[in-house]
């Protein structure tokens, strides 16, 4: 019996079949608790990662995957998703997507439209109140969203950046004055912070109009937890949710809050849920 079937067995006939693409930091989170039991109904069926994954579970393809799974968690970053997306969408797979930052970019975004027969489910990640924000834009009354994020200065380095920017952050000290790294639209910051603003993104496409919000990017040497600050002003009123996430001990640019999130998703899709927020 595979590790696979046996859980499954465990987990009951009707399990969700959990596929992952990417065991990083959010990845290795969401197998250990599908593993420990923490999602009633849901078990691990494969994992691929271009770095290689455990044996048991190493499955060689997005095809594979689609093949094997009910639902495919892809937890690998933007340049992943766009490359197993169209497959999934055309096999018919179920796709959770974390990486929200990818579907600003024009190659991607008309797979949110896609006909199927799969379709996409985009992860809240490491904000709240998107619904909030779905429900004012339903509204009618123009939505403005600004986010203020701040992390710890060497999570923010970039390939891109010059000698002195990345000495700048990977330098900084307790005690050092925060600095503004970012400030601009959504779409260029999923582009030049692709592994860090993806709540950008998210809230872009909840608001359905990058236009509509203002993306600060601070690093500060003096913080201990990611910050995200959303401000959100419609007819409806003013709201400010603060998020001080404690960031992943596997990755200081994520938070540990995201893989939860998935697992959340993955509760409210599998075949105990029970009556969800919505
Ligand atoms: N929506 C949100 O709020 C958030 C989204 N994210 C997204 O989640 C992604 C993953 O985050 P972490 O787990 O912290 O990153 P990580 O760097 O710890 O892990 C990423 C894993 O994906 C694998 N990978 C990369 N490209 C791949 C490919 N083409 N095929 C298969 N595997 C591939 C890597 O080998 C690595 O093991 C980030 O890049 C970011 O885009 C991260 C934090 C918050
Ligand atoms: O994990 C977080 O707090 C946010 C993040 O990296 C992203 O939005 O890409």
């Amino acid at each position: 019996m595979t590790a696979e079937s046996l859980a499954r067995s465990e987990a009951g006939v009707d399990a969700m079949r959990v596929g992952l693409v990417g065991y990083g930091a959010i990845g290795r989170q969401v197998v250990e608790a599908l593993i420990a039991g923490r999602v009633p109904g849901a078990v691990l069926a494969g994992i691929m990662d271009k770095a290689g994954a455990p044996e048991e579970f190493a499955v060689a393809d997005v095809d594979a995957l689609v093949d094997t799974a009910d639902i495919i968690v892809e937890a690998a970053g933007s340049q992943a998703l766009q490359e197993i997306a169209p497959a999934v969408l055309e096999r018919g797979g179920t796709l959770l997507a974390v990486s929200t930052g990818a579907f600003l970019r024009p190659a991607v975004r008309p797979l949110l439209d896609h006909p199927g027969p799969g379709r996409i489910i985009l992860s809240t990640g490491a904000i709240a109140g998107l619904d909030l924000i779905r429900a004012a834009r339903l509204s009618g009354s123009g939505v403005r969203v600004d986010l203020r994020t701040t992390k710890r200065p060497p999570a923010l380095v970039q390939p891109w950046m010059s000698d002195e920017q990345r000495d700048g952050l990977q330098q900084a000290r307790p005690g050092d004055a925060p600095s503004v790294v970012f400030s601009g639209g959504p779409e260029q910051a999923a582009e030049l912070f692709p592994a860090n603003l993806n709540v950008a993104a998210a809230l872009a496409l909840a608001v359905d109009s990058p236009e509509a919000v203002h993306v600060e990017l601070v690093a500060d040497p003096n913080a201990e937890r990611t910050r995200h600050e959303v401000t959100v002003t419609s007819d409806l009123g003013v709201h400010r949710f603060v998020l001080e996430n404690y960031p992943s001990p596997a990755n200081p640019a994520t938070s540990a809050l995201v893989a939860w999130a998935v697992l959340r998703c993955l509760a409210d899709l599998g075949p105990r849920a029970r009556p969800a927020f919505r």
